[in-house]
């Protein structure tokens, strides 16, 4: 008889996860897989409660309710609302990444950027100096930003620059999950363009899967192979990224598509 290997589950099971701020709704009822390599973009007006689900998800936040489970390297599926903090601080430095909308808030500003790259090839157990000046070399040409300047601060980094550098801080160690809060937002138009493109190389490099948090829908129809709308805390609409935007079924999707049309 051939054995054949068991199929590979989703990365991330998400269950009726919900939080309220008091008597307010922050989100309710989201439950969604997300698999190996895959981009799920979650979009909706400024109150929707994206940033509220990113939170409860990436254990910034304790939900009131729901299950999150994450299939993790080390150990297999593990309940990440019910881990330590010390076992989730491990996965975010191993697993896990965080990209912020505001690159100040995602890198130390008084350490070089060579410094904010092997920072985290150290806390995973890097020691010898050597090579992990090359590795941070290596992942600074990758975001397109020169080797050459290794050693200056992120405060002498444009905009776009610091945001590609917590990029790099962000994937040298190879996590497989990364949550994005609205990476390009703050950035002029061009910028965006080109950060836009290299993250979608980069992800497609490392077979990352992406939570993707964004008001902006040219941002998802780029990155997102699946998209959740959000209105008032709950999912309202959910499908492939160009089915939902060129299709949009309910009137809340089809009127945030013709907005952005109408610009
Ligand atoms: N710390 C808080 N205390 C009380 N209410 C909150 C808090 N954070 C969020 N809320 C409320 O929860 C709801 C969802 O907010 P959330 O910030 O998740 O939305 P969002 O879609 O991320 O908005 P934005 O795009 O403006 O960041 C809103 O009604 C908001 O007022």
């Amino acid at each position: 008889m051939v054995e054949t290997a068991p199929a590979p589950g989703p990365l991330l099971s998400v269950r009726d996860v919900g939080k309220r701020y008091g008597a307010r709704i922050g989100c309710a009822d989201v439950s969604f897989d997300l698999w190996p390599g895959e981009v799920l973009g979650i979009v909706g007006e400024s109150g929707s409660g994206k940033s509220t689900l990113l939170g409860c998800l990436s254990g910034q936040l304790v939900p009131d309710t729901g299950e999150v489970v994450f299939d993790s390297r080390d150990r297999g599926p593990v309940d990440t609302l019910r881990m330590s903090e010390r076992e989730r601080r491990h996965l975010g430095r191993t697993d896990w990444a965080f990209v912020h909308q505001n690159p100040r808030d995602g890198l130390r500003l008084g350490v070089s950027a060579g410094g904010n790259v092997g920072e985290r090839l150290m806390a995973n157990g890097a020691r010898h100096y050597g090579n992990i000046r090359a590795t941070a070399q290596d992942w600074l040409a990758r975001v397109e930003i020169d080797p050459g300047r290794i050693d200056d601060r992120p405060r002498q980094f444009s905009g776009g620059m610091q945001q590609r550098l917590q990029i790099a801080r962000n994937l040298v160690s190879g996590p497989r999950l990364a949550f994005m809060d609205e990476p390009t937002g703050g950035l002029d138009v061009s910028v965006q363009a080109r950060l836009l493109d290299l993250l979608r190389g980069l992800v497609r490099d490392i077979c990352l899967s992406v939570v993707l948090v964004t008001h902006d829908l040219a941002v998802v129809r780029l990155l997102a192979d699946r998209l959740m709308v959000m209105k008032g805390g709950h999912v309202i609409e959910s499908g492939l990224t160009d089915q939902v935007l060129d299709d949009p079924q309910h009137a809340y999707t089809q009127l945030l598509v013709s907005s952005v049309l109408q610009v």
